[in-house]
């Protein structure tokens, strides 16, 4: 559906030349919810817009639907670019416009008939439950009423893309939920592909299918939501991953570490980390049983990512040396992500 092929993008600002892409390669999926993730500075913005082509490539291809778009022409471009619908962080809808005429605008651009607009402008405000909206202004609307008018408007053209860049970062939580849960909605009534840009990882755990981790330009990190949670490779994503999901050992339990230390009981703090079925296996009671070690629980949490449950419980085993390796290969044979986060 997308295929981003070696994407080189350079600033130069007359003073310096600022390389805000080194060489990125995605294939996005017809249909996919894919979240492109990454500290500020990263290349996001920039990355999205050159799918668009709002930002032309220094260098590389951008193939949407099996057509180049760095091969077209300004008229061919601007008919290519209806396919990719946009939002943005702050909106950016016309103030002297009702909701209404925002929505009708980009029809009103690309030629459609007065009497098919009015249907069809009606349509997309009941898509995003806005009905009773229709003719009010945007500064009479709430940050999460102007992001629907928003997507309203970015759907007007019947596009098979649509690019989310940081839609949600100014909303607050419960609305950053609605709106995630409406463009949840749209990807699958409209069988719509949705490029979600986001610094915020709880964005990504709720609506993403896939996603690449973008730093300095580059793609780091790229694959399925649940992959890249139970198994980070690189300290960014890590990073991202400990702002969802509690991973630091508090300070309580280090310093009970420090006692059992002094004590001579050789422990280790771990975490497993459990999706889909393994979650109903009986593993700690086994691991208890016959490795001879002691396991303490210290906290637990259970989660889903889109459909597929996920969970992590931090335990500490205590026991003899040779034990604790045994039953630490043991989890690892259960098809468990598990990771000694503290030794002693
Ligand atoms: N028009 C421009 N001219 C010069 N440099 C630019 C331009 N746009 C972006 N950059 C630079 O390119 C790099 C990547 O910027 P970009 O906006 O893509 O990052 P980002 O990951 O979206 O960050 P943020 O989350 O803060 O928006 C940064 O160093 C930025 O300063």
């Amino acid at each position: 559906m997308i295929t981003l092929k070696n994407i080189h993008k350079v600033f130069d600002t007359g003073k310096a030349k600022i390389e805000a892409l080194k060489g990125v390669d995605l294939t996005i999926d017809a249909g996919e919810v894919y979240g492109i993730i990454g500290l500020s500075g990263a290349g996001k913005s920039t990355l999205v817009r050159c799918i668009n082509m709002l930002e032309q490539p220094t260098t590389g291809e951008v193939i949407v639907d099996e057509q180049d778009f760095t091969k077209l022409d300004a008229k061919e471009l601007r008919m290519a670019r209806r396919k990719i619908g946009m939002i943005f962080q702050h909106f950016n809808l016309l103030w002297s416009r009702t909701v209404y005429g925002n929505i009708a605008f980009p029809l009103e651009i690309a030629g459609v008939p007065n009497d098919k607009i009015r249907p069809k402008v009606l349509e997309l405000l009941r898509l995003v439950a806005l009905e009773d909206k229709v003719d009010s202004y945007p500064a009479q609307l709430s940050g999460g009423q102007k992001q629907r008018v928003g997507i309203a408007r970015a759907l007007a053209n019947d596009p098979t893309v649509l690019l989310c860049d940081e839609a949600t970062s100014a909303l607050d939580p419960d609305t950053t939920a609605a709106i995630l849960r409406l463009l949840q909605d749209i990807n699958q009534k409209l069988n719509l592909t949705i490029v979600v840009i986001t610094h915020e990882m709880h964005v990504i755990k709720q609506i993403c299918d896939r996603v690449a981790v973008i730093d300095d330009g580059k793609v780091i990190e790229e694959g399925p939501v649940i992959d890249i949670f139970t198994n980070p490779v690189s300290a960014v994503t890590r990073r991202f991953i400990n702002s969802v999901v509690k991973t630091e050992v508090p300070q309580v339990i280090k310093d009970r570490q420090i006692e059992l230390q002094s004590s001579g009981d050789p422990a280790k703090i771990i975490r497993i980390s459990f999706i889909g079925q393994a979650a109903g296996e009986p593993v700690i009671s086994q691991l208890v049983k016959d490795f001879h070690v002691r396991a303490n629980v210290l906290y637990g949490n259970i989660d889903h990512i889109k459909e597929t449950i996920y969970g992590t419980l931090t335990l500490e085993l205590t026991g003899e040396s040779e034990a604790l390796e045994q039953a630490l290969s043991f989890l690892q044979q259960q098809n468990l992500q598990t990771e000694v986060l503290h030794h002693v």
